[in-house]
C-alpha cells in the first residue's frame, strides 16, 4: 500500500529533500507551501503533488488534509516543515511579528494535526515536526521563533503521549545549521555587521559545530523520513538532534559578538 504523507513547505530546503527523499521510498507526497513556481520545480524533480497553501490560514490547513483525504481516500503521515524566523529579542520584535511568528511555527502545526490526526488513527500513521536546537537551548537575539520552536517540540510531543495507545507516532527533528534560504538568510543578517559575506559567515558559525561544517538539507530529511517510516516503529516523543553535535559544544569557544544577532 503507498503510503500518502503532506509536507509542509515543501517548496524548498529541508521539505523539499523530505519530498524527495520519501518519493524514492515510493510514498505519495503532497507538498505545500505559498510558492506556486518554487512547489512546481519540486514537483516536477520529485514527482510529489504541488498544492499552494498558507498555513497560517486555519481555513487553508483544514482544507489541506481534507483535499488530500478526499484524493486519496487515506493519510499516512505528515511533517509539520513549514516555518519562518525574525530575529531580535523582545525590544525588537513587534506584536505583529511575534503573532505571525507563532502563528506558521506553532499554531499551524495545532491546526494542521487537528485536522490530521482523525486520519492519522485510521492509518496508525506518524507525525514528524521539524523543530530546531534553538527549542533546546536558548539563542540570542531569537525570542519569537526560539519560543515558537520550544512549543513545537513540546505539542508533538503531546501528540506522542496522548494519541500514542490510538497507534499514532509523532516525533521531533530538531537541526542545527542546515544549508538553506532560510540559514543564507541568517548568515546575512549574522555576517553583515562584522564585515562577513556568507561564506565567511558560515565558517564563523560553525565553529560552533563539532562537524565543522553545516548539514545539507538531505542529511535533515533522511532524519525525518526514518521517523515517518517502520524502521522508527517503537520511537514515539523522541526528540532528535541533526546538528552536527552543535547542541553538546559549549558556546563560549565562539567569540560572544558572533554570537549576537543584530537587526
Ligand atoms: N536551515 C536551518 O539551519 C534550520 C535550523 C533549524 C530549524 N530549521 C527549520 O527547518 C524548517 C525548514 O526550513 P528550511 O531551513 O528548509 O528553510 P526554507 O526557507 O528553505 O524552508 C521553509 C519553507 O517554509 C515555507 N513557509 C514559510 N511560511 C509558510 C507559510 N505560512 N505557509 C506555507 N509555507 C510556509 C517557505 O516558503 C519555505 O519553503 C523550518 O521550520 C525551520 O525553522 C531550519
Amino acid at each position: 500500500m503507498q503510503r500518502v504523507l503532506i509536507v509542509t513547505g515543501g517548496g524548498s530546503g529541508i521539505g523539499a529533500a523530505v519530498a524527495a527523499a520519501a518519493a524514492d521510498r515510493g510514498d505519495r507526497v503532497v507538498i505545500c507551501g505559498r510558492r506556486k513556481e518554487a512547489l512546481e520545480r519540486v514537483a516536477a524533480e520529485t514527482g510529489a503533488e504541488p498544492r499552494v497553501c498558507d498555513v497560517s490560514s486555519p481555513e487553508a490547513v483544514a482544507g489541506l488534509v481534507a483535499d488530500v483525504v478526499a484524493a486519496h481516500g487515506r493519510l499516512d503521515g505528515v511533517v509539520a516543515n513549514a516555518g519562518t524566523m525574525r530575529e531580535g529579542g523582545i525590544l525588537d520584535l513587534t506584536h505583529e511579528e511575534w503573532d505571525a511568528t507563532v502563528q506558521t511555527n506553532l499554531t499551524s502545526v495545532f491546526l494542521l494535526a487537528k485536522a490530521a490526526l482523525p486520519h492519522l488513527i485510521e492509518s496508525k500513521g506518524a507525525f514528524v515536526s521539524v523543530s530546531s536546537i534553538a527549542s533546546l537551548r536558548v539563542p540570542l537575539g531569537c525570542a519569537a521563533y526560539a519560543t515558537s520552536k520550544a512549543g513545537l517540540t513540546m505539542l508533538t510531543q503531546t501528540i506522542a503521549v496522548d494519541y500514542g495507545p490510538s497507534g499514532v507516532r509523532a516525533n521531533v527533528v530538531c537541526p542545527g545549521w542546515i544549508r538553506t534560504e532560510m540559514s543564507d538568510k541568517e548568515m546575512a543578517v549574522f555576517g553583515e555587521p562584522h564585515g562577513l559575506g556568507r561564506e565567511e559567515a558560515y565558517s564563523e558559525v560553525t565553529r560552533l559545530v563539532p562537524q565543522r561544517r553545516a548539514g545539507t538539507p538531505a542529511e535533515a530529511a533522511a532524519a525525518v523520513v526514518w521517523l515517518l517510516g517502520s524502521e522508527a516503529s517503537y520511537v514515539n516523543g523522541a526528540v532528535l538532534n541533526v546538528d552536527g553535535g552543535t547542541i553538546l559544544l559549549d558556546p563560549g569557544t565562539v567569540p560572544f559578538e558572533f554570537q549576537v544577532r543584530p537587526r
